[in-house]
């Protein structure tokens, strides 16, 4: 096995697939954390792992940075087995980010931020350089926050300096553990949603742990549901988790609300119709052609409209009633898989 696959196979690329083969994990007094998953995350993409507590969520991913290692099965990185690589190297090229941050209490923001760079060896400008960018790009003024010490932050602020550590040597996969947990759900909804726009632009391969099933929807490319004992129920998009649960386990977890759920993950195109159909175009109201079933819905009830026009660039591409908004869903389940 070539130890320094990822090394080379990160040269100019900015995420690596993430490959689970039957893994499995057996604790010294015979707990079964995990049983036997085997699953992809692609490059890029954000997987969520959720479960009841004690279902090995926290076990898996620790088995990726081998924090933990595994009973059985191989973990693989861009094609490359983990437990070829020397796992302190290992764990530089991957970010962790965990519930309550972990920030070291008697270094300042920046010093923080630039802790594995420091041990790669990079010289004080060029730490100063990514620190000060990565704290633009998690939404701190680095003239104001850079300096401070953790304690001088708010909850949200720590957060947010804790993922831009964990980008800081910009690494191919990030892990997070209940990384929103630890704040109140307004603070919360707010770091979902920059944390969205942030992997928007950086595009890292992401593995997320998580209790709530609408951090999931909202955040994840993917969700593996797990069970009791470390069993994979489902793992697939948050469309089809809950237009399709595997089974009435799966349908109790991700909970009884799910058509409303679907609304806000299914793209407003996908109940579309031609404009040509309906009059009065001007009077109604409007959702981006980027939006889902919930914008339309909101859009509708707030203006009291049966209908609502699909906008791109301002200029209509197509429509969606009310009705649809519900046909959609049971279309999209009675779909092929
Ligand atoms: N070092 C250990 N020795 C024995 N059992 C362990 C050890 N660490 C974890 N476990 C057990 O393994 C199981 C899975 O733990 P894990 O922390 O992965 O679950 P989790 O899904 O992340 O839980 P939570 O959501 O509560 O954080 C649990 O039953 C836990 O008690």
């Amino acid at each position: 096995m070539d130890a320094t696959a990822i090394n080379d196979s990160g040269a100019g690329r900015t995420a690596a697939s993430i490959t689970l083969e039957n893994v499995g994990k057996v604790y010294p007094d015979g707990t079964v954390a995990v049983g036997d998953i085997s699953l992809e995350v692609r490059a890029g993409e954000l997987a969520v792992l959720i479960g009841p507590s004690g279902c090995g969520k926290s076990t898996v991913l620790r088995m990726i940075n081998r924090l933990i290692e595994p009973s059985k099965g191989r973990i693989l990185i861009d094609g490359a087995d983990v437990s070829a690589q020397d796992p302190v190297e290992l764990r530089r090229q991957i970010g962790y980010v965990i519930q309550n941050v972990g920030l070291f209490p008697h270094q300042s923001i920046r010093t923080n931020i630039g802790t594995v760079p420091r041990l790669l060896g990079w010289n004080r400008k060029r730490i100063k350089d990514r620190a000060d960018e990565l704290l633009e790009l998690v939404g701190l003024d680095p003239k104001r926050y850079g300096g401070r010490y953790p304690h001088e932050l708010s909850g949200g602020q720590r957060q947010r300096v804790g993922v831009a550590r964990a980008l800081a040597a910009d690494p191919l996969v990030l892990l997070m553990d209940e990384p929103f947990s630890a704040v109140d759900p307004i603070v919360r909804g707010r770091l979902q949603e920059e944390f969205l726009r942030l992997q928007a632009a950086v595009r890292k391969t992401i593995v997320l742990v998580t209790h709530d099933i609408d951090e999931a929807v909202r955040l994840g490319d993917r969700i593996a549901v797990l069970a009791e004992g470390g069993r994979l129920m489902q793992y697939a998009t948050p469309a089809d988790l809950l237009s399709r649960p595997a089974s009435a386990t799966v349908s109790e977890f991700v909970g009884t609300d799910r058509g409303v759920r679907r609304l806000a993950v299914t793209p407003v195109r996908d109940a579309m119709r031609p404009v040509g159909q309906i009059e009065e175009i001007g009077r109604l109201p409007t959702v981006d052609v980027s939006g889902t079933l919930y914008d339309a819905l909101a859009a509708m009830l707030t203006s009291d409209s049966l209908n609502v026009v699909v906008v791109s660039d301002g200029k209509p591409v197509g429509a969606v009633s009310r009705s649809a908004l519900f046909d959609a869903p049971n279309a999209e389940a009675a779909a092929p898989a």
